[in-house]
């Protein structure tokens, strides 16, 4: 299966066929401050789509943030909900949904993404992640601890498993649409 750039050459899409020919969600995983949310909008409204992002939807569902979720019921059952959010989510029309962080390490959601859905990794490296997850505290586990050292490990053990993606594309210090056109090029190959 292609992964990262393997489409290169692959002449500019037309984005009204692309969403056409779209029969399944796209998913964005990543680690924070990937991008998943602000590339994730930025694409659906380029390929007219709606965009759903799992956060804001687990937010309404619990109706609290993350961060007060995290502290009042703890990881696991953050987990527990996520996973319940997502399934459901992606029992919908074909859309863009950004997930956070974690939801493709949970085993039974990435079993669901890789059943019914087109999942894209957008990597990025870890000075990038630090520094656009600084200045903003909605991240609890990045409150647990030094963020560099807490996202480097979780690039250990993450990476390697959002490598299982449909398709990879790599989030570099350029402006969101770079990483929205790098994304399309992949979808047209394979749409
Ligand atoms: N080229 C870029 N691509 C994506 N995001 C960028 C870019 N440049 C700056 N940003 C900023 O990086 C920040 C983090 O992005 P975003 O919140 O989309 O990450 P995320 O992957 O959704 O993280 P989380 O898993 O925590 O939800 C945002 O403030 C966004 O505006
Ligand atoms: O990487 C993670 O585990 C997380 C990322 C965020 O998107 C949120 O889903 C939550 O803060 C956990
Ligand atoms: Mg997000």
């Amino acid at each position: 299966m292609a992964k990262q750039g393997q489409c290169i050459g692959v002449a500019p899409a037309d984005q009204s066929r692309l969403a056409d020919r779209l029969d399944r969600t796209i998913v964005l995983v990543g680690l924070m401050g990937a991008g998943k949310s602000c590339v994730g909008r930025r694409l659906a409204a380029r390929l007219d789509l709606s965009f759903i992002d799992s956060d804001i939807e687990f937010e309404t569902a619990a109706g609290c943030s993350i961060s007060d979720y995290f502290a009042r019921h703890g990881e696991a059952a953050f987990r527990d909900g996520e996973r319940k959010v997502i399934a459901r989510l992606m029992e919908g029309d074909p859309c863009i949904l950004a997930t956070g962080g974690g939801a493709f390490i949970d085993p039974e959601t990435r079993a669901r993404i890789k059943q019914s859905a087109l999942s894209v990794w957008i990597r990025a490296d870890l000075d990038l992640l630090v520094k656009r997850t600084s200045g903003r505290d909605h991240r609890p586990l990045l409150k647990t601890g030094d963020p560099r050292e807490i996202l480097s490990r979780l690039i250990d053990a993450r990476y390697p498993i959002y490598a299982e993606a449909d398709i990879i594309v790599d989030s570099t210090d350029e402006p969101p649409e770079v990483t929205v056109a790098k994304i399309c090029q992949e979808l047209e190959c394979r749409l």
